[in-house]
């Protein structure tokens, strides 16, 4: 499937400068969910990693997150804006491009050591995924890779990263 004939071109949201990488038309496709979704299978089994849990960062991270999950028999994990989640949580603050922004994860949801791949739809700056591989590593578990839908080559967002693979099925 062409992933990016389908994603969606929003000039100028949210903010003047932006081009916003619409996918709802690819999750509206009969077809589109699961092409991610093994689009996402077929570079992680190429990279011969254990995956205990797979974490998605809110909102959209939980769309692609949960059924990549499912196919791999593995945890569903999520990340969390504040004071989303009811229970002793861990908490990171980062730096956006005006202002700071801070997401959460419950102290208990992962096991010490397991290994857990980060999902999200987009990474731009890297801000955001690099601030879950602090939360990770808060809770004693081993961040082993990241896959995205989206990678804004453009940002260089995968230098913020830890070293470990990064997936990503569609470039701009
Ligand atoms: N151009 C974008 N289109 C859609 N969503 C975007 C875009 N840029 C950022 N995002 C959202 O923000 C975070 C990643 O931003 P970082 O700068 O890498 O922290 C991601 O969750 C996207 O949903
Ligand atoms: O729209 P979301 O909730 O996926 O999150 P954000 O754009 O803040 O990353």
């Amino acid at each position: 499937m062409d992933f990016k004939s389908i994603i969606r071109d929003i000039p100028d949201f949210p903010q003047k400068g932006i081009i916003f990488r619409d996918i709802t038309p690819l999750l509206a496709h009969p077809q589109g969910l699961t092409a991610i979704i093994q689009g996402f299978q077929t570079k992680f089994a190429e990279l011969n990693i254990d995956i205990d849990a797979v974490i998605g960062i809110e909102s959209r991270g939980f769309i692609l997150g949960a059924p990549l999950a499912m196919q791999l028999g593995a945890s569903f994990i999520p990340v969390r804006k504040p004071k989303k989640l009811p229970s002793a949580v861990f908490r990171v603050e980062y730096a956006l491009e005006y202002g700071t922004d801070t997401l959460e994860i419950h102290q208990d949801a992962i096991g010490v050591g397991k290994r857990v791949i980060i999902i999200d739809d987009v990474i731009a700056t890297g801000g955001t995924a690099a601030a879950t591989a602090k939360l990770v590593e808060q809770t004693g578990a081993k961040l082993v890779g990241y896959g995205f839908l989206i990678e804004l080559d453009f940002l260089n967002g995968r230098k913020a990263l830890p070293e470990v693979p990064i997936v990503s099925l569609v470039n701009y």
